[in-house]
């Protein structure tokens, strides 16, 4: 398969900046936890702290698009969740494979979350001849055979990877050569895609890694004096990080480069692969 970058420009077409993209799904859980509870306005402090993020940040994002609020009152709850929805492209379905059926992709498979946010599981695809037919989450396991038949009779462009690492870059190969082009990447290996195919990786390993370097960090500030600790931390690295490019000025985004920084600090558990 041919290699490419695996991104998107730092800023679309449509003139809104990956950074603030990253922020929407942020934003849309908060709103969306706001519309359940019937409040009609929010006030940009109030959903960005929300959110967890700054809101100088969120006005700046919600400028965008073209969402001022009204001074006073702040934003309308109902439309920011619809501009939003649009724009993240949720107000329509989207069919989704995974592919590998083992811990991961069954978890995944039993997972509620996605088809309230617009994703519906359209099939599960496993090399397994064993697990053909067999039912998981209601929905019965199809032969990786079945592949690219499958793709194209449900009109799927999501596809989920939870096979081994070693299965993961034949798996995308045929997944993008039977027409998918977006792809979440579960497997701990480096996918390489042609242009016009993006791929998101999910690692929680690293994330644990993130934070056992903090935890150490943390455990030298408590016992050492604070220059001491200053050294400590200084002279302990970072933990290694699965390296990926990422589209310049996205800064502070999740899932972008910019030091493992979620939108307001948190360190982001998907990342661009
Ligand atoms: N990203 C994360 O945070 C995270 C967390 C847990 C696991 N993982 C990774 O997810 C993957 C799955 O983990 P698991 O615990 O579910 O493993 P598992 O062994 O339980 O399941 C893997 C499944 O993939 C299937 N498979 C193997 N080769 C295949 C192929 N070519 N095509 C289709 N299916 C194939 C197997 O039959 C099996 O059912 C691993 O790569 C693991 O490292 C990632």
């Amino acid at each position: 398969m041919a290699t490419g970058r695996t991104h998107r420009p730092a800023t679309r077409s449509r003139g809104i900046p990956e950074a603030t993209v990253a922020r929407l799904p942020l934003y849309l859980r908060a709103l969306t936890a706001l519309s359940e509870r019937s409040v009609p306005t929010v006030s940009s402090e109030e959903l960005a702290t929300a959110a967890g993020v700054n809101s100088a940040k969120l006005r700046k994002d919600f400028s965008y698009l073209g969402s001022y609020g009204t001074r006073g009152v702040g934003y309308d709850v109902e439309y920011l969740v619809y501009q939003i929805s649009r724009e993240l492209g949720l107000t329509q379905d989207w069919p989704v494979v995974i592919v590998g059926i083992g811990n991961l992709g069954a978890a995944l498979a039993n997972y509620g979350g996605f088809a309230s946010r617009g994703f519906r599981v359209a099939a599960l695809i496993d090399a397994d001849p064993a697990m053909a037919g067999k039912p998981v989450a209601g929905i019965p396991v199809q032969h990786t055979d079945e592949l690219e038949k499958i793709i194209t009779d449900n009109g799927v462009s999501i596809g989920v990877i939870a096979t081994p690492a070693g299965a993961a870059q034949q798996v995308c190969d045929r997944l993008v050569a039977a027409g998918i082009t977006s792809i979440l990447n579960f497997a701990p290996t480096v996918l390489s895609v042609p242009d016009g195919v993006d791929v998101r990786k999910v690692d929680l390993s690293i994330e644990l890694q993130i934070l056992a370097f903090h935890e150490q960090r943390k455990a030298g500030e408590e016992v050492g004096a604070p220059e001491e600790a200053a050294g400590a931390a200084g002279a302990v690295p970072p933990p290694p990080v699965t390296p990926h490019r990422a589209p310049s000025g996205a800064s502070g985004a999740p899932g972008t480069d910019s030091g493992r920084q979620g939108p307001d600090g948190d360190v982001p558990a998907v990342m661009p692969a």
